[in-house]
């Protein structure tokens, strides 16, 4: 480790001659986590946090006490609880709002939109509608470039300063090159994508799987057990993708088996600690109490079972959780009831299923 120089990789860049103009809304871990890289690359960053004594309590102390207590963020990071500080002259604007108020915030922020592109950092699929961030923000914002940032990304590491990569996916290249400017750095490297829908949904299903993989955790499940799983939670994901029209190759980057990997082996995870504590016997309820924070995966198991009911889309995995969780079943005899499934394509884009 001699030769190894982490100060030299996370001292702030000189600021460049013309900074970018960073907004981050929502003062939650993630959020915090990205506006800290772009203020520390030299952007002007500001966060938008709802609440009005926590905005001037982080902007005095620049910590987030609630969400990232043990960390000091940036001295130049700026903090307000009004949306028409952060959002007007804003070359972009990053979007870290639970799935469930994520239209509510753009609704608010639209009359404020003049040449800014959007940024989603969520990884959710709104209540009753199935939208994704990204249509959300075509519906609310239309003509505004946006894209979506996902990636094995658990907001502490980050912070934490441990080397990190991402993606950033966008149909737009000017949009994803100003995001690689404002949070790539030597220690979060910002891939590009422009499979917009593949990568949000890479980000969004995952924390179904992240959930079944703290149940197993809590079950003490062996390797092998959890080898399978994550990897048929792969084929899983990516068939129903594809079937949205994902590029299935998508699966195979950081937004995809990268996040999948991070979020399903790390107790960090706040979906994954939800899962374990159902294993360990709590109740809905008393698991995400405990937790206090977003746990986007409950909504998703609900939202992504109806729809491959809908679609006829084979999710055995997520169809299962949904009776463990929503019909009260016995999660033993759900996952034995899973081992007897027949016999199956193991890649179903080299033998498709119809020819075992
Ligand atoms: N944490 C992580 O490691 C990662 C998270 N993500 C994704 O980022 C998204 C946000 O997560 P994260 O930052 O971790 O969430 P947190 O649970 O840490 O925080 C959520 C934040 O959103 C705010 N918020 C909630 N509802 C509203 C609303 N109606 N109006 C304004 N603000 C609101 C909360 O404010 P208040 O405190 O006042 O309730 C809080 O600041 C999620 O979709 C998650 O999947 C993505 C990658 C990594
Ligand atoms: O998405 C994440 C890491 O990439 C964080 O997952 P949780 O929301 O489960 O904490």
């Amino acid at each position: 480790m001699n030769d190894f120089n982490i100060s030299a990789l996370i001292t702030p860049r000189e600021k460049p001659a013309t900074p970018l103009r960073v907004a981050v809304l929502g003062g939650g871990s993630f959020g915090t986590a990205m506006a800290n890289l772009a203020a520390r690359n030299g952007c002007e960053t500001c966060m938008w946090i709802r609440d009005e004594k926590a905005a001037q309590d982080m902007q005095q102390s620049k910590r987030n006490k609630r969400y990232l207590p043990d960390f000091q963020l940036e001295e130049t990071l700026q903090f307000s609880s009004k949306l028409e500080d952060v959002v007007p002259n804003r070359d972009i604007i990053l979007v870290a709002i639970p799935s469930h108020s994520y239209r509510d915030v753009l609704k608010q922020i639209a009359p404020m939109i003049s040449g800014q592109a959007i940024v989603s950092l969520t990884k959710g699929i709104e209540a009753e509608t199935f939208c994704l961030m990204s249509d959300i923000i075509q519906q609310e914002l239309p003509e505004v470039p946006f894209g979506v940032l996902s990636g094995p990304n658990l907001a502490k590491e980050i912070v934490a300063n441990m080397p990190a990569g991402t993606v950033i996916a966008s149909t737009s290249e000017a949009l994803r090159n100003a995001v690689q400017t404002a949070l790539h750095s030597a220690l979060f490297r910002v891939f590009a994508s422009s499979d917009v829908h593949g990568v949000e949904l890479g980000g969004a299903l995952k924390n179904i799987y992240a959930i079944a993989m703290g149940m197993g955790a809590a079950y003490n499940v062996g390797e092998n057990t959890r080898s399978m799983l994550l990897t048929r939670a792969l084929a899983e994901m990516s068939r129903f993708a594809v079937t949205l029209g994902a590029n299935p190759l998508t699966f195979l980057g950081l937004s995809g088996v990268g996040d999948l990997f991070a979020t399903c082996s790390s107790p960090l995870s706040r979906n994954y600690q939800i899962g374990y504590a159902l294993g360990q016997g709590k109740n809905l309820e008393e698991a995400i109490a405990a937790l206090g924070q977003t746990a986007e995966g409950i909504n998703t198991i609900r939202q992504v079972s109806a729809q491959s009911r809908l679609l006829n889309v084979y999710m055995p995995i997520t169809n299962a959780l949904y009776e463990v969780i929503f019909e009260g079943k016995p999660p033993l005899g759900i996952a034995l009831s899973l081992m007897q499934n027949g016999h199956r394509s193991d890649v179903e884009f080299v033998l498709p299923h119809e020819q075992v």
